[in-house]
């Protein structure tokens, strides 16, 4: 490397889709399983000499990573949760290649669930955000709790170094969440460019990003039970909504983003001992109040909190992290 400067790098594929299809016989939950998965692969190797010198003798080929994503499909004859399916290609991109020191595999997916015909659960058909939805695909799955929103997406973040040290994190992405009321935004700070009055009544929306990892070190410390990650997605999701929403009667008043967004972060750690941390982000989507108004019509539109302009740019960007310390929060 020349004198003076440094060169970190990796290499990967991005936005490799796959869809794995699991037969199973038809009955109390069973029918065919079918998830879509966007994968992506990060590989940290000692690659500078292809950056430096135009030597690609330790360049594992992109390609190649595309098409190990399709052939590890395949090779699953049972149905695995995707976060599995990360640390498997994870596993398997940095033990492999003598050259790779550790590799990254993220995935989200596509939110296929089993449709529901007259009350009975189809044997092979899946459409998106079915909200009559209730099972998806095995009979372990099948148990779990679902909670259905609309659009949002499972993802997950799996590193694995050359000797198994661990990473890996799930989420969800986009999880649209509004309230029309119990929301206000007071005692902030007023200056000469200050224009927002202090509310304690407003609408709210947001859509939630968050992130939570699990205190596994090393890839022998991960459950032998295939669905817990699915299981505390679907766990973690919950906790979020009913923290945002408060009780279905009265609900629960939000001081601001930030508050709301601490005691959704807070009920998750409460309620899972696995979760070591979790990232929120929650962008503050704006519902701008309508008035509208001219000389001759003065009254065209006033604002009763009735008609709003829906917007997403600009918006507030809310974000933070908890996690926990040694000692009792
Ligand atoms: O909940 C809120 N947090 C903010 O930081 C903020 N800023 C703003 O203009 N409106 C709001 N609302």
């Amino acid at each position: 490397m020349a004198e003076g400067l440094k060169l970190d790098q990796k290499h990967g594929k991005g936005r490799v889709r796959v869809s794995r299809v699991w037969r199973r016989i038809a009955g109390a939950g069973g029918g065919d399983v079918i998830v879509e998965w966007n994968v992506s692969v990060s590989l940290y190797s000692n690659c500078h000499p292809a950056y430096t010198a135009g030597d690609n003798s330790a360049i594992v080929a992109t390609d190649t990573m595309k098409n190990t994503v399709y052939a590890k499909a395949k090779e699953c004859s049972e149905v695995v949760s995707m976060e599995s399916f990360a640390v498997l290609l994870a596993r398997h991109f940095s033990a492999f290649y003598p050259e790779v020191t550790a590799a990254t595999v993220n995935i989200v997916e596509k939110p296929w669930e089993r449709v529901v015909v007259d009350g009975q659960p189809h044997s092979h058909g899946v459409c998106l955000n079915n909200p009559l939805l209730l099972i998806f695909g095995s009979a372990m799955v099948s148990k779990l709790p679902r909670f259905k929103l609309g659009s949002e997406k499972h993802m997950t973040e799996v590193t694995v170094s050359k000797f198994g040290a661990l990473s890996i994190t799930s989420g969800v992405l986009g999880l649209a969440l509004l309230k029309t009321t119990k929301s206000g935004f007071e005692g902030f700070v007023r200056d000469r460019y200050t224009l927002l009055p202090e509310t304690r009544e407003r609408m709210v929306a947001t859509e939630v990003t968050a992130s939570w990892r699990f205190p596994f070190e090393h890839v022998s410390d991960i459950p032998a039970k295939p669905f817990c990650f699915t299981e505390r997605y679907e766990g973690v999701k919950k906790v979020l909504v009913d923290t945002f929403f408060g009780p279905p009667d009265v609900g629960v008043y939000s001081p601001s983003v930030q508050n709301t967004l601490f005691l959704m972060a807070k009920a998750v750690l409460n309620r899972f001992l696995d979760i070591a941390s979790i990232e929120l982000r929650m962008p503050n989507l704006h519902f701008l109040p309508v008035n509208l108004s001219s000389k001759e019509n003065p009254d065209m539109v006033k604002f009763a909190g009735d008609v709003y302009m829906p917007t997403d740019e600009p918006h507030g960007t809310i974000e933070a992290t908890l996690s926990r310390t040694m000692s009792k929060m």
